[in-house]
C-alpha cells in the first residue's frame, strides 16, 4: 500500500533580494508501507525542502502530495493535526525534547497531547529498548546527544506511526551513537511503518531499500540495493554536473 504520493510536486520560495528561486521542481515519487527510503544529494540541493513537502511541514507551490490518502493541499488544518498526532512521527537532527520534563515524560508527551492512556509500562519498555533503562527519569540535558535522539525516537514510536519523517538524523552523532539511533529507527520496519530520511552519510544511506538522489530540485535516481560505494559515486557525479 502507497503511504505517500507526491506528483508534479514543486516548490518555490522567495529571494532574499526578489524573485523567487524554484528548489524542487516537477518530482513524483511514491513510497510504500514498511519501506525506508534515503533520501541524499548535495548540500542546497533540495533534500529537507523535499522532506518537509512530503510530510506536510511545508506547502507545496503546484502539485499534490497525499498522505496516508489525504490531500495536503487541502486538508483543513485540524485533520492534519490529528494525522500528525496520530500516524505521522518527526525525528529532526536537534533532539526537539522538551528540556523541562523526563525522558519518560516526553516519550508520554504525544500519548498526553492524543488524549491517550499512558501506559507506563509500555513506555518505560519502549525506552528500555533503545538502551535507555537507567535514563527514564533523566531530563534532556541530563542526557548525551545519542541517548537524547534515543527518546526523540521513542518518542515518534510511542504512537505506532505509519510513517517516520527523519531529517538528518544522526547528523549531530559520533560513529557509534548514529549506528544505535539508525538501528532503533530501523527497527520499525517489522510494525510496517515507512522511514523517509534525509541523510549525508552514504553508508546510512545504503542501509534503505531505496535511495532517492535529487541534484538542484529534481530526483536524477532511483536506486534499490544501492552500496555505499555507488552512493559516493552518484553523489560526486551529481556534483560534478550542478
Ligand atoms: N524557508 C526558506 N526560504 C527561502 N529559501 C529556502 C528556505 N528553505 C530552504 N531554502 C533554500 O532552498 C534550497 C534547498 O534547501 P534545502 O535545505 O532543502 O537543501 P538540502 O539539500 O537539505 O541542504 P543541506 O544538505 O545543506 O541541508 C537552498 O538554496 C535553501 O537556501
Amino acid at each position: 500500500m502507497t503511504v505517500i504520493e507526491a506528483s508534479a510536486l514543486t516548490k518555490n520560495f522567495p529571494r532574499p533580494g526578489g524573485g523567487i528561486s524554484t528548489v524542487l521542481s516537477g518530482i513524483d515519487l511514491a513510497i510504500a508501507e514498511s519501506e525506508r527510503v534515503a533520501i541524499v544529494g548535495a548540500s542546497g540541493s533540495g533534500k529537507s525542502t523535499l522532506l518537509n513537502c512530503l510530510s506536510g511541514l511545508e506547502p507545496v507551490t503546484s502539485g499534490v502530495v497525499r498522505l496516508l490518502g489525504n490531500d495536503l493541499t487541502s486538508i483543513r488544518s485540524s485533520a492534519m493535526a490529528r494525522l500528525y498526532r496520530e500516524q505521522v512521527g518527526f525525528v529532526f537532527q536537534q533532539y526537539n525534547l522538551v528540556a523541562a520534563l523526563s525522558a519518560f515524560e516526553n516519550v508520554a508527551l504525544p500519548l498526553r497531547l492524543g488524549r491517550k492512556k499512558v501506559d507506563s509500562a509500555f513506555v518505560q519498555e519502549s525506552l528500555r529498548r533503545l538502551g535507555l533503562a537507567d535514563r527514564i527519569r533523566s531530563r534532556p540535558a541530563q542526557l548525551s546527544g545519542g541517548e537524547q535522539q534515543r527518546v526523540a525516537i521513542a518518542r515518534a514510536m510511542v504512537t505506532d506511526p505509519r510513517i517516520i519523517f527523519a531529517d538528518e538524523p544522526t547528523g549531530a552523532l559520533d560513529t557509534q551513537n548514529g549506528e544505535l539511533v539508525m538501528s532503533a529507527l530501523e527497527a520499525v520496519k517489522q510494525r510496517g511503518t515507512a522511514l523517509v530520511y534525509v541523510t549525508h552519510d552514504p553508508v546510512l544511506a545504503a542501509r534503505a531499500d531505496r535511495v532517492v538522489l535529487v541534484r538542484d530540485g529534481r530526483v536524477v535516481s532511483e536506486t534499490t540495493g544501492t552500496t555505499a560505494e555507488q552512493i559516493v559515486e552518484s553523489l560526486r557525479n551529481a556534483e560534478t554536473r550542478s
